[in-house]
């Protein structure tokens, strides 16, 4: 009796033991599996991958063929190029419109992509802001694929005043051509606004805004984005730390709208172009009260820029635009000495 109780004790300690080491034995298998697929993924693609790593996609992977991927979806017109013995490959821009918000920076990329030698990212890439970490191989395939000889552009505002910027687009390319279109700082803050109450109706009104305690009799508020941003001094000493002044182009953003032309010869004469797109190509809309375009990439028909461009400004109290003129004045002369450019602006 007493055999067969000791028996059954230690057949009960045997299962009991077996049971735990499997329990263990798969609670643990699923842990290690687990964290060996994260691994090896994580080492394989870098989430965050660091400049090192940024410099090494830059100078050594350049090119990537747009036909190796799938060659039975190669568009009709990619066939035409192959045909035609050419390869249309994606590149890292080799120049960028960097700004400013509110400047007139679609209007330039919009004028300058007619260019046969052009070819641009459609939108914002916001790569060396917002996405660079997911490295250059990711920002070359935003780009459109161009031939031989032809440049590549993309258009991103915000670079102009990101901190890392100068140093990120250093990297990638020192001898990248960077093109800032400026507008009266006062009129930019406007319009900045202009578009910030089309997307949020309840905000306060600009002339509260301006200022710190939100009365004109207060200090202007430098920390606000729309006044902040307008003292481009400050921010292009930034990008003179990494690029030589002669690889800027300060393009007048009144002037775009005044006289496209001239401020296109000067951007093609800066990108080495051939001055290819001139006044032929523009004519004023009175409705739009803006220039347009007889033509262009997308459309062989005459047409404006969207409906966000050239919105309408809300009125704003003379004395607050006086107030922010004077409060200007210092910054936007220091940036005329820097530049060598005088705006004009009052
Ligand atoms: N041809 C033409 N058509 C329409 N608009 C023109 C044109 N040329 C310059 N502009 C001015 O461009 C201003 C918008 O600037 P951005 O394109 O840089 O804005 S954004 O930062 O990309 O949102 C936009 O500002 P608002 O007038 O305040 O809307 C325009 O004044």
């Amino acid at each position: 009796m007493e055999i067969l109780v000791s028996r059954k004790v230690i057949l009960a300690l045997i299962v009991l033991a077996a049971t735990s080491f499997y329990i263990t034995f798969v609670f643990n298998s699923c842990v290690v599996s687990s964290i060996s697929k994260a691994i090896p993924k994580w080492r394989v693609h870098p989430v965050v991958p660091n400049e090192v790593t940024l410099v090494h996609y830059s100078t050594s992977v350049r090119v990537v063929s747009l036909l190796e991927d799938n060659e039975t979806s190669i568009s009709p017109k990619y066939k035409f190029f192959r045909e035609q013995g050419l390869r249309p490959e994606r590149q890292l821009p080799s120049a960028l419109i960097i700004g400013v918000k509110k400047g007139g920076t679609r209007a330039l990329l919009e004028f300058i992509r007619i260019h046969p030698d052009v070819r641009a990212a459609g939108s914002e890439v916001h790569f060396f802001d917002k996405n660079y970490m997911k490295g250059f191989q990711w920002y070359r395939t935003r780009m459109p694929a161009t031939l031989d000889g032809q440049l590549t552009i993309e258009k991103t505002p915000s670079y102009f005043i990101t901190k890392e910027a100068p140093r990120r687009v250093q990297l990638m390319n020192p001898s990248t051509k960077l093109l800032v279109v400026v507008r009266d700082p006062v009129t930019r803050a406007i319009s900045d606004y202009a578009q910030a109450i089309s997307k949020k109706c309840d905000m306060k009104p600009f002339e509260q805004l301006v200022f710190v305690n939100g009365s004109i009799g207060s200090i202007i508020d430098t920390s606000w984005g729309p006044v902040k941003l307008g003292i481009y001094s400050r921010y292009l000493t930034r990008w003179l730390k990494f690029f030589p002044l002669s690889q800027l182009l300060f393009v007048s953003g009144e002037r775009l709208v005044l006289d496209p032309a001239i401020e296109l010869k000067r951007v093609q004469d800066f990108l080495g172009l051939k001055r290819v797109v001139t006044e032929k190509h523009f004519y004023f809309n009175s409705t739009k009260g803006f220039p347009c375009l007889f033509k262009s990439e997308g459309h062989s028909a005459p047409h404006c820029l969207g409906k966000t461009k050239g919105r309408s400004h809300p009125y704003v109290d003379p004395v607050v635009l006086q107030r922010l003129r004077n409060f200007y004045r210092p910054f936007n002369n220091h940036f005329y000495q820097m530049t060598g450019i005088n705006f004009g602006w009052a």
